[in-house]
């Protein structure tokens, strides 16, 4: 796991071997104590270098072994005894340097780095925090603040940020264990005393109390209740402030804590769903490894609206020729005006040159004869985008690929109005779609391997997280969304305020409660499908009770709101109030709360009080619920697959690992026990019903997240 070689006659090279990333294994950790020991003791080798095969030197700890029994030499000694050498040691990094790779560099005299290899010690990102000194000498290598920014952050960067920043000592165009072994060269028999980290004085900050209480200001806001940056500030700050053994000793105490908390399970959790997603598979038995995707020359987006818009500039910021079609010359350069302008801030941010000349604007369909793949962006309206597939159809050449951005209508409906509906796919983009990670790929009972493999292969281009999942009314992420809205308003009905609800769904670690998120897009959007879907409106069946829509519980409050004009932030007015039409801080409004008791009186509702726990556990137990019944009804193919879909599409707090995960961090039995209660409470609300599924679950003794897939199996082989 870490092979040995003398080169040049005097250079002792250890070469860390744990493809693909060369991971800190117990194995490799004892390769690496065991050829240090050789190298140093060999008369001949008069300095060493270090570095990881196949063009990666180390992704660090390996994560794998988190939680498990620790074994194998540990990192601190390990990387103390390299520090420690009469033999200058030199880090040769290609790729990536992170975490425990990072860290393993720090503990080097000297740092070799390719001009594309990037560093960082991202541990923060899965509730950790460097904790193989890396807390403690980063800070006395570059500084207080800027080590207070990579740790608390996890960002990567460049090597040539690094080597400004002082982490590499030179950067390299050329092969790097070359101009490391020649470096390793031009310095052995040189002293060290001045090349170990470990010993240097902290740089001095003016008050150092002040900045760290200013970073933990803005961590904390940031941070959503995830306690891994607050420990990588306090630690930070015991390098600033304490000697180096007794910054070792608190990075170690913090560590303790992070360690065994659920955050750093539920994040490492996160970080294999992530990937896990990537490597699908759909009931048709099509799966990313044996499907190949179709190369992709110029692509097409119909429909310059708000959707439209972002997926060409993303699109044409993954490098992707793109031909837009608008209906009429006046929309079509305003639009033109407006991805312009989102291309040249972006562009700006990331100093770059705008991708401008990547787009082309046309108000002709007759246009898109010659593109590989369309993303219909169009109004959501399902006569409109019929009558869109049925003109694709005709127009487009043989093998284009049609996709529509709908988020959540019948894709099935739409690819039948295709000559070809095995091209047909959903490509469910989150608004604003050039900023937001994830998309939904819905695949139907035709789509084949090949359409799903390009829409996924796609998605990676444009730097998105994409989820393959099947067709159903809202998809996953919509379908969870919508249970856990309409419990939001049932709670209103019941005596809470949008503030205690939106209090409640904040402190657990979203973004915005889902008021805020209602005013933020639009109370009118969900206002105009509820009267389509003849919920709301005028074509609701006479006769029929406000409160019961199709046999069973329904809010209308929102639809009041929106037969008031109050449709949110546009307005100025919906669940909250604001300063002025377009205004973004939501104060609380006298006016909602009298009109939240008038129509409780006049419904014979009585208000009762509502505590926080009330609030998440009807709120989130009734979208996980939904959850269960999408993996019975096998349109998610795992948890993580919705676990993904809500960290990266609709603000679920990462360090929560997502709902499914979350459930079974509470415990299947109690969500169980509690959705039995509720349903109980609110027998009108279908929807509350502990589904199948759990119940399964919770009968097998609820096991960890990772074997749900073993029952779900089960459970459809007995369908
Ligand atoms: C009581 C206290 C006890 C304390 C004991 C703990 C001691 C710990 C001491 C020190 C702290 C050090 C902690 C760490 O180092 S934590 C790890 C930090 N590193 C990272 O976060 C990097 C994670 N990896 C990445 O960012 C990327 O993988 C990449 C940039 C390295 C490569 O990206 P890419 O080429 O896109 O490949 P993939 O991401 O798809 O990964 C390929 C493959 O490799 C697996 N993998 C990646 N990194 C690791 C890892 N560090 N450990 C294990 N496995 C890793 C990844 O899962 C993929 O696998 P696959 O899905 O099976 O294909």
């Amino acid at each position: 796991m870490a092979q040995y070689s003398r080169i040049s006659g005097s250079v002792g090279l250890i070469t860390l071997s744990n493809p693909p990333v060369n991971a800190l294994s117990a194995a490799v950790r004892q390769g690496i104590v065991d050829t240090v020991e050789k190298a140093l003791g060999d008369p001949q080798v008069k300095s060493v270098v270090i570095c990881g095969q196949d063009g990666i030197f180390c992704g660090g700890a390996d994560i794998k072994e988190f939680g498990k029994n620790m074994s194998g030499p540990p990192l601190i000694p390990m990387i103390h005894t390299i520090e420690c050498a009469t033999k200058p040691m030199v880090a040769a990094i290609e790729g990536s340097a992170l975490g425990g790779g990072l860290e393993l560099a720090l503990g080097c005299h000297y740092r070799i780095a390719h001009s594309k290899a990037r560093l960082g010690l991202p541990e923060v990102t899965l509730g950790l925090l460097p904790a193989a000194g890396g807390s403690q000498r980063l800070p006395r290598l570059i500084g207080v603040p800027a080590a207070l920014d990579l740790i608390t952050t996890g960002r990567h960067v460049t090597a040539a940020e690094a080597l400004q920043l002082g982490i590499v000592d030179q950067v390299t165009d050329h092969a790097t264990v070359d101009a490391a072994v020649k470096f390793a060269l031009s310095v052995a028999g040189k002293p060290l005393d001045t090349r170990r980290i470990s010993t240097y004085p902290c740089p001095h900050v003016s008050d150092v109390d002040a900045l760290c209480e200013n970073v933990m200001q803005k961590v904390r806001k940031s941070a959503h209740g995830a306690i891994a940056p607050i420990a990588c500030v306090q630690a930070v700050r015991a390098a600033a402030t304490l000697p180096y053994t007794q910054g070792m000793e608190r990075e170690k105490e913090l560590m303790a804590t992070l360690y065994t908390s659920g955050q750093a399970r539920a994040l490492q959790y996160s970080f294999f769903a992530q990937r896990a997603v990537s490597k699908w598979r759909i009931p048709s038995g099509a799966r990313w490894d044996t499907s190949t995707p179709r190369p992709l020359h110029k692509v097409a987006v119909i429909g310059l609206g708000t959707m439209g818009r972002g997926i060409t500039v993303a699109l044409a910021q993954a490098g992707l020729p793109v031909i837009t079609v608008e209906t009429h010359e006046k929309q079509l350069m305003e639009a033109k005006r407006a991805v312009s302008d989102m291309l040249n801030r972006g562009a700006k941010r990331r100093g770059v040159a705008p991708p401008l000349d990547k787009i082309s604007y046309s108000c002709n369909l007759q246009d898109l004869a010659d593109v590989d793949l369309v993303i219909e962006a169009v109004f959501e309206d399902m006569t409109l985008k019929k009558k869109v597939f049925r003109q694709l159809s005709a127009v487009c050449k043989p093998g284009t690929l049609l996709c529509t951005n709908t988020s959540g209508l019948d894709v099935d409906q739409l690819a039948s109005q295709s000559r070809n509906p095995e091209l047909v796919v959903g490509m469910h983009f989150f608004a604003p779609a050039h900023v937001m990670k994830l998309l939904e790929v819905v695949y139907g009972p035709q789509s084949s391997p090949q359409a799903v493999a390009t829409a996924m292969q796609l998605g990676k281009k444009m730097g998105k997280v994409s989820v393959a999942v099947g067709n159903c009314r809202g998809f996953v992420g919509n379908r969870m969304l919508k249970l856990y809205t309409e419990q939001a308003s049932f709670l209103l009905e019941e005596g809470a305020t949008p503030d205690l609800v939106d209090q409640a769904i904040e402190e657990f670690g979203f973004p915005m409660g889902v008021f805020k998120v209602s005013d933020l897009s639009g109370l009118d959007v969900g206002w105009r499908i509820r009267k389509e879907e003849k919920l709301a409106g005028l074509s609701v069946a006479s006769g029929q009770s406000t409160r019961i829509r199709e046999g069973r519980r329904y809010s209308p409050l929102a639809d009041l709101l929106c037969e008031q004009g109050r449709f949110g932030q546009k307005t100025g007015r919906g669940w909250y109030q604001y300063d002025k039409p377009g205004g973004r801080v939501a104060r609380s409004d006298p006016w909602l709360h009298h009109f939240l008791e008038e129509y409780r009186a006049q419904h014979g509702l009585v208000a009762r009080h509502i505590d926080h726990q009330e609030v998440l556990e009807r709120c989130l137990y009734a979208m996980i619920n939904e959850g269960f019944r999408i993996l019975e009804d096998g349109i998610a193919a795992g948890p993580e697959d919705i676990d993904v879909i809500y960290v990266f599409g609709y603000g679920w707090p990462r360090h929560r690992g997502g709902p499914m995960f979350y459930s079974g961090m509470v415990g299947l039995e109690k969500v169980l026990e509690r959705l039995e209660h509720y349903y109980q409470a609110h027998p009108d609300v279908p929807h509350l019903q502990p589904c199948r599924l759990l119940r399964r679950l919770v009968a097998r003794g609820s096991p960890p997240v990772h074997k749900w897939r073993e029952v779900i199996k089960n459970l459809h082989s007995q369908l």
